[in-house]
């Protein structure tokens, strides 16, 4: 059975009840959004308090899109992350300038819907500390995240084993046993998945959410992915 760490990040949190229950529940991440148009949008002092409630016992990330240094400054003072999630159209050059400027870990976020997205990603692979995948927007959508959509998962079987993925999009109870076991997966992320209304996080959601991870989990210790047998004495 393995004993690696499996990341498992909640993003959209607005009040402190949704990120105590996630926590509880073993999430390790817990992410706010700052932006505007999101449901989920929150102020860095409104975020802060949220924040405050479970800190040190997950990571507070700050997800932003494609913000200003005076917008990344304010965030970092008002809410004081412990990683930085950009999820815009930021190049390397810019992961690398807000790794350097602020001293913390960033997650770059890349939307996924084909196998020239994938390999688009990996020019991120040794800035960012982590990649995050996550489908495109469906058309019309202003939001570039929490869209409640999933990407073909098939597409992860090309990835080199070293490459640290979070897997997200429209991830929740009903799939996501499916997407651990389809993949070689070792963190994941999900937000509208666990909401009753747009922004509104549910704690029989986050429940149902996590009981899914947990036996899926199980399951893939005892059986291991049909490709770690394949590869095995090779
Ligand atoms: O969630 C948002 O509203 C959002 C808005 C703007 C940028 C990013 C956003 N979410 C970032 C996330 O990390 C979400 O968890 C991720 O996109 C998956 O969302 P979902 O498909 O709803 O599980």
């Amino acid at each position: 059975m393995s004993a690696d760490p499996f990341d498992i990040k909640i993003c959209g949190l607005k009040t402190r009840e949704a990120a105590e229950h996630a926590v509880g529940r073993g999430a390790t991440h817990i992410g706010f959004i700052f932006f505007p148009k999101s449901p989920r949008n929150v102020t860095p002092m409104e975020a802060r308090a949220v924040a405050d409630a479970v800190r040190g016992r997950a990571k507070i990330v700050a997800v932003t899109v494609d913000a200003s240094e005076a917008q990344l400054d304010a965030i970092m003072e008002g809410l004081r992350p412990d990683m930085i999630q950009l999820h815009g159209g930021e190049s390397p050059a810019h992961v690398q300038a807000v790794k350097a400027r602020y001293g913390l870990p960033v997650i770059k976020a890349l939307s996924i819907r084909d196998a020239a997205d994938l390999e688009a990603a990996l020019a991120y692979q040794r800035i960012a500390d982590r990649l995050l995948f996550d489908a495109k927007p469906p058309k019309g959508s202003e939001l570039p995240g929490g869209n409640g959509v999933s990407f073909d998962w098939r597409l992860l079987d090309a990835l080199d084993d070293g490459v640290d993925y979070m897997l997200s999009g429209g991830l929740d109870a009903a799939n996501v046993g499916r997407a651990i076991s389809a993949t070689h997966v070792r963190a994941i992320d999900a937000s509208s998945g666990l909401e009753i209304a747009p922004g509104v996080k549910d704690a029989g959601r986050i429940d149902a959410f996590f009981d899914a991870v947990a036996s899926a989990l199980k399951a893939r210790a005892v059986a291991p992915h049909p490709r770690q047998i394949l590869n095995q004495g090779a």
